[in-house]
């Protein structure tokens, strides 16, 4: 007889999305779609403009008008929870668009984002697996932010206001991030500094699913891809 006595966090992925369709009222964009994520794996969906990346991630978060299909996220199942209940389960999203408070500054958006210290969230394995975020971390990650941080979010560029989206989702201490296209729209050294940002997440056990239409930038930062054609995922 053999023993093992924590096989099922290696092996159980902390996303498990099975079946899952999505539809914008009567028109379905996303069918049948299986994919897993593990901790510290990052994976790319891949697909052309209106191959259904963005649909595929709030389907996940729960984003959607209409979704069917199974969400499993930390052992919860989330398959109908509220993009709210997600989050407090430790499922950060990041969506295309820039979403920062432009009134306030760099460290206000921080401020704002944080959270206590997330317990008991993961049914399968210790709190201590999500990594937990200050400002000071969060400087050390995107070192260009924090020159700026008693700067507006509205006197900064695209791709930094990207990289305080991501800061600010991060200040919620997620074990895991969607990001949607993180490198679309954004200078190339701004680009580099995501890429290093993703694998320093990967690098803290971390869970990162992305979408992406730049293929280099996904090969570059992830361990495994998915190709998402006309709502149909390949792996
Ligand atoms: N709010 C919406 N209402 C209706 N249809 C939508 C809506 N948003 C997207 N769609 C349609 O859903 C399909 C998938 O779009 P989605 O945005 O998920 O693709 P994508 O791969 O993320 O592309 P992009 O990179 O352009 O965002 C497309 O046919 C698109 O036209």
């Amino acid at each position: 007889m053999t023993h093992s006595s924590t096989p099922n966090i290696a092996i159980t992925p902390l996303l498990n999305v099975q079946g899952l369709n999505a539809w914008y009222g009567a028109a379905q964009v996303l069918f049948d779609a299986d994919l897993q994520v593990t901790r510290g794996e990052v994976v790319a969906l891949i697909g052309r403009n209106g191959a259904g990346k963005s649909s595929t991630l709030k389907a996940i978060m729960g984003l959607m008008p209409r979704r069917t299909g199974r969400v499993v996220f930390a052992g919860h199942d989330i398959s109908n929870a509220e993009p709210y209940q997600a989050a407090r389960l430790g499922l950060g999203y990041v969506p295309e668009d820039r979403r920062i408070f432009t009134d306030l500054t760099v460290l206000g958006n921080l401020q704002v984002g944080a959270q206590a210290k997330r317990r008991l969230a993961d049914k399968l394995a210790s709190d201590s697996a999500a990594p937990q975020w200050s400002v000071e971390k969060i400087f050390a990650l995107f070192p260009n932010l924090a020159p700026m941080q008693h700067r507006l979010a509205s006197h900064m560029s695209g791709g930094e206001q990207q990289m305080l989206t991501v800061a600010r989702t991060l200040m919620g201490n997620p074990q895991m991030v969607l990001l949607d296209e993180p490198s679309e729209g954004v200078a190339p050294v701004i680009v580099e500094q995501m890429a290093e940002m993703i694998l320093a997440l990967k690098g803290q056990g971390m869970g990162v699913l992305l979408s992406e239409q730049n293929t280099h930038f996904a090969q570059w930062v992830s361990d495994r891809s998915y190709r998402l054609d006309r709502g149909v995922l390949t792996a």
